[in-house]
Order: structure tokens, then C-alpha cells, then sequence
């Protein structure tokens, strides 16, 4: 089969040109993610660098092939410090900004002292290696937690590419004069490894930064953004299917509904800001107190609510206390401000899956009543009694 290198050349020119026209339109109107612009450049200096090498011949030969390479140095070099500032390591970026400067003054000096065009093919095959491995390893770590399997698919991608540029330097090293355009395994190598590479340059930023915009979506749309804790919805959902499942497994259930004591006076002394700080804080010292396994959402205001699954209303009245006391024994510290806070709390508990709004009520009820009894206590509901503990 044999390989017509201006077709080659318009398909490569033409995938990122529509690329990155299709991320624009479809990025109209989104908050753009750090490193689009490097990315759009990057796309742009690859569409340049194709055209040039397509009018090879009826242009100078400096510019379809030293500004075309330039291009094409520039479009990788901007293509992983994009990635690198989307992923958000600021320190990357300069490690990456670095490794490309030396390769192109090493580049400079390599041309300088003579070398032959495979030699210099080389060397750059040994720069683009070793950004491309940097990108992968940036982008293999930390992609299971989340799970961000688009991000883990490129790292292996890029691996890859990475392992095809040093197999070209490889080649070249053990046969140094090779004709490019032969029909041999160097040549064939080439081919590859520039089309993939290209794939990589051209999707990895849109897929990555996509996919790390739907994830920052589902957080916001999972959490409440000041206390960092399950927002209404998603805490009931979760606790919803707990329920439901209460019927297989006979392991009992609870539900604390938590509230501030006197909280608006605390936004009345020490200002609103101080109040959020009693939020933040009090959402930590709660969390703290909890298993792996049992939920804290905000309930709204300045009210929580906890799910304690596999648990029975005794041991929800323990873990009450302790939330209490632990809400209790630390002032939240705001400036040089100390600010004591307690909590009064009811607990609901059922061994049979009952409606969750149910269990709501006697939750309710049961806090109503360490209310009106004095604050900073815990009661528990019976059914629609109310027990004080
Ligand atoms: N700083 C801050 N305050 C909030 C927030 N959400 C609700 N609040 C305030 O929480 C206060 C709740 O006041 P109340 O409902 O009277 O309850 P309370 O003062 O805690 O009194 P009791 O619940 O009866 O002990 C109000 O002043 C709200 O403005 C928030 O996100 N941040």
C-alpha cells in the first residue's frame, strides 16, 4: 500500500482546524477551562505547520520546512502546557515551558554543528518523547479518584506515543540513513507515530477538559458549596435507596435532623461572614464524629441532617450525643474571635421502610421538642411521641 503524502498531510491539516472550530461553537457560552487559549494556539500553529508543509515547492524551502517544524514544535510544546494548566499543576507548566526551551536551544546548537536531517529528525523524536511522557504521567496520576476514565484513556495514549517516538530514535540509532519515505518499518513507524500523536495533540484537551467540566458539575450539583457537605437532593436520594433497601437487609436505619442554637444571634454579634465560618466548621467537627458510610447533607440554613444506616435508634441516640458534645467542646475560631456554638438534635430511627418524608416528621418533631425544652439536647421520636434523652 502505498501512502499519497499530500492527502496524508490535508487529513492531518484539516483535524484540528474542524476540532477546534467545533470546540468554539460548542463552547459558546461555558466558562472557558484554564489552558483553552494554549490549546486553541496550539491547534492553530498545527494547521499552519500543515499548510506550509503542503505548499512545499511552490514556497521557499525555509519556510515549508523550518517554520513548518516550528510549528509543529510549538503546537506539542503549547499542546502539554495546556493540558498541564488545565490539570492545574502550576508548576508543570514551568517544568514544561523549561524542557521546551532547552530542547529547542539544544535544537539551535544540533543545527549549528552540521548535523544531517536525520540526525536532527532524532533529536527531535527524543524532545518530543520526552514531553509527551510527561504529559502521560500527569495524566495517568490521580485519574481514579475521581474516575476519570477519558483522562486515563489519553494517559495510555500518550504513553504510547511516547513509547513510538523513542522506538524512532531507536531505529535511527541502529540505522542512521534511512530514506523516510521507503517502504520499510522506519518509515512506516514514522507514519504511525505522527498520526497518532497528532490525535493525541488534537483531542486530549476538549475530551480532558469536558470531562473534568462534567465532573466539577456533578460536584455542584452533589454538594453544598459553603460546608461542603450533601446538598438536599443528593443526600435524598442516597437516603431514599438506603430505605428502600431497609426491607432486604433488617439492619435498622436513622435520621438526625441537627440544628444551631441561637444561630442568628451569632450572624447579629460577629457578622454573617463569622456565621459561615460557624457552618464550615461545624460541618467539619461533625464530620469528623462520623463512619465511612454514614451522610452528612445540609438540610438548609443552619440545619443538618445525618443518615446513619445499619444502626439502631440506641446507637443513633450515641452518635447524637456525641456530635453534641463534640459541636460543644470546640469554639469556632474566626479571627481572633472564639465562638461557642451548641446543637439540639432529634433523632429518628425504623427498622421497616417507611416513606422518608415520615421519617423527616419525627425527626422534626423530635428537634421541635429539644427546642422547646432548652436547646443543646438530644431527643428521640417514637413514632410521633417524642422521648427525651
Ligand atoms: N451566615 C449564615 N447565616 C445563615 C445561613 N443560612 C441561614 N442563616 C441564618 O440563620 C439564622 C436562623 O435563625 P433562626 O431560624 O431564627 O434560628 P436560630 O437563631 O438558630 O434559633 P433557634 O433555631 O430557635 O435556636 C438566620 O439569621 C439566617 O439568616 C448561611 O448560609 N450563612
Amino acid at each position: 500500500m502505498t501512502i499519497d503524502i499530500r492527502t496524508l498531510a490535508l487529513l492531518l491539516l484539516l483535524t484540528p482546524l474542524f476540532t477546534s472550530a467545533l470546540f468554539l461553537l460548542a463552547s459558546r457560552g461555558v466558562a472557558r477551562q484554564p489552558g483553552s487559549w494554549q490549546w486553541l494556539a496550539s491547534a492553530a500553529a498545527m494547521v499552519v505547520g500543515w499548510s506550509l508543509l503542503l505548499l512545499r515547492g511552490t514556497i521557499a524551502d525555509w519556510l515549508s520546512i523550518y517554520v513548518a517544524n516550528v510549528c509543529f514544535f510549538c503546537a506539542h510544546v503549547l499542546m502539554h502546557g495546556s493540558l498541564a494548566a488545565l490539570l492545574g499543576t502550576r508548576r508543570l507548566v514551568v517544568a514544561i515551558r523549561w524542557v521546551a526551551v532547552g530542547c529547542a536551544l539544544v535544537f539551535l546548537l544540533v543545527y549549528l554543528a552540521g548535523a544531517e536531517l536525520g540526525q536532527r529528525a532524532a533529536f527531535l523524536a527524543m524532545c518530543t518523547a520526552l514531553l509527551t511522557g510527561i504529559t502521560a504521567r500527569l495524566m495517568l496520576a490521580d485519574s481514579r479518584n475521581p474516575p476519570q476514565p477519558a483522562r486515563r484513556a489519553l494517559g495510555l495514549w500518550y504513553l504510547g506515543c511516547a513509547t513510538l517516538h523513542w522506538l524512532r530514535l531507536a531505529i535511527f540509532l541502529v540505522e542512521p540513513q534511512q530514506d523516510l519515505f521507503a517502504p520499510r518499518l522506519g518509515s512506516a513507524l514514522l507514519f504511525l507515530t505522527v498520526f497518532a500523536t497528532e490525535i493525541g495533540v488534537t483531542y486530549g484537551f476538549p475530551l480532558v477538559s469536558r470531562e473534568r467540566l462534567l465532573l466539577e458539575l456533578d460536584r455542584r450539583a452533589t454538594f453544598d458549596g459553603l460546608t461542603d457537605t450533601y446538598n438536599r437532593f443528593a443526600f435524598d436520594t442516597v437516603a431514599q435507596a438506603s430505605l428502600a433497601r431497609l426491607g432486604r437487609e433488617h439492619e435498622g436505619l436513622a435520621l438526625l435532623m441537627l440544628d444551631l442554637d441561637h444561630f442568628k444571634q451569632v450572624n447579629d454579634r460577629h457578622g454573617h461572614a463569622a456565621g459561615d465560618a460557624v457552618l464550615r466548621q461545624t460541618a467539619e467537627r461533625l464530620r469528623a464524629q462520623l463512619r465511612v458510610g454514614d451522610l452528612l447533607g445540609r438540610y438548609g440554613g443552619e440545619e443538618f441532617v445525618v443518615l446513619l444506616p445499619a444502626t439502631s435508634a440506641a446507637e443513633a441516640i450515641e452518635v447524637a450525643e456525641r456530635l453534641r458534645q463534640a459541636v460543644r467542646s470546640s469554639p469556632v475560631g474566626y479571627g481572633a474571635q472564639s465562638i461557642t456554638v451548641t446543637i439540639s438534635v432529634g433523632v429518628a430511627a425504623t427498622v421497616e421502610p417507611v416513606l422518608l418524608e415520615r421519617l423527616y416528621r419525627a425527626a422534626d418533631l423530635a428537634l421541635y421538642s429539644a427546642k422547646r425544652d432548652g436547646r443543646d439536647r438530644v431527643v428521640v421520636a417514637t413514632d410521633y411521641g417524642t422521648v427525651v434523652t
